[in-house]
């Protein structure tokens, strides 16, 4: 875990927003994902691209994890901003609505093809009814594949089901793309809240993200980031406790079984607590 990147808040911005660009130097966000394709209209495309390269390229960004969601494949611009992409270089290449393994074979040679550095991974999108049924395989399908992105809003359009609290109509996609995501060993983090001022439904839904198991939530406004780096961050408890977990072990060296505030302590529980001690030095050392 010792190169473990905290992805609690990935906010994205429309990459023709100039002043939403300018803004983002300074969010404490841990992410950033200069958008070409929902948020950015047809004829504004070709300049958001040039301006999300640039921002990528500029330096200015500080710690931030940058990253650039391209238009999906089969669109008139997906060629073009796949290759500009490729050689800004950013952290990571956003695909939207990727369907399938063999999709996710093909961007990764494309990004090779036009020359992406090593450290350029894939993000995919999840968000279509067959990128579901296909989760298991497209997660694995390459080693440069780092990170599944949920779209919840198209997964909401394709369904015919409603945004509601509590996400009914949604669990199944999200948890068989969870269970994919941690079988394949990559990072996953959950779908945008899209009602930027209901701070309660935001947090609750936070929170939900968080107990499923996902890295961290995609953002739309930055006032819905300070929720999303408390709600994925450990918690004060939950960082003494792992502690504890620890020294207890520690203390009981050589047996397979201690207890901690009178619960079971087996190796398992010690994983889970280095794990949860990594997380909240990684994201420490993003704080300091
Ligand atoms: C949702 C918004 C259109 C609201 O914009 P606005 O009304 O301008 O908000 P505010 O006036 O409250 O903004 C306050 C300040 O913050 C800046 N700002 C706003 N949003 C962002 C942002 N995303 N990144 C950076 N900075 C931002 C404003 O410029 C104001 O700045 P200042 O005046 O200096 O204080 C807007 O928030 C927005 O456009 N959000 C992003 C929308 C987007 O990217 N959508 C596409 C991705 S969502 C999606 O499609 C996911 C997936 O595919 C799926 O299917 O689910
Ligand atoms: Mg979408």
């Amino acid at each position: 875990m010792s190169d473990f990147t905290p992805l609690r808040s990935v906010l994205y911005m429309p990459s023709s927003n100039a002043k939403a660009l300018e803004k983002a130097k300074t969010l404490p966000v841990d992410a950033v994902i200069f958008d070409l394709e929902d948020a950015v209209a047809p004829d504004a495309k070709p300049a958001a691209r040039e301006a999300a390269a640039a921002a990528v390229s500029s330096g200015e960004y500080g710690r931030r994890t940058l990253t650039i969601r391209v238009n999906g494949l089969g669109t008139e611009w997906h060629d073009d901003d796949l290759a500009a992409a490729a050689q800004a270089g950013p952290a990571g290449v956003v695909v939207p609505k990727v369907n399938s393994a063999d999709e996710v074979r093909g961007l990764v040679a494309a990004l090779e093809k036009a020359g992406a550095p090593d450290h350029t991974k894939l993000w995919a999108m999840v968000e279509t009814p067959q990128a579901i049924f296909d989760v298991r395989e497209l997660a694995a399908a390459s080693d440069r594949l780092a990170v599944l992105v949920m779209g919840t809003n198209d997964l909401v359009k394709e369904l015919y089901a409603e945004h509601v609290p509590g996400r009914a109509p949604l669990l199944t996609s999200l948890s068989l793309s969870l269970l994919a995501a941690r079988a394949a060993g990559i990072a996953i983090v959950d779908g945008v809240y899209n009602d930027v001022k209901d701070t309660d439904g935001f947090l609750a839904e936070c929170r939900q993200g968080r107990e499923m198991g996902f890295d961290g939530k995609t953002l739309i406004h930055p006032g819905q980031i300070e929720g999303a780096n408390e709600a994925f961050a450990p918690s004060e408890r939950a960082v003494e406790d792992a502690r504890g977990i620890l020294q207890a072990w520690e203390d009981g060296k050589g047996s397979g079984v201690v207890t901690y505030n009178g619960k079971m302590v087996e190796n398992l529980h010690v994983e889970s607590a280095q794990r949860t001690l990594a997380i909240h030095d990684a994201v420490r050392a993003l704080e300091d």
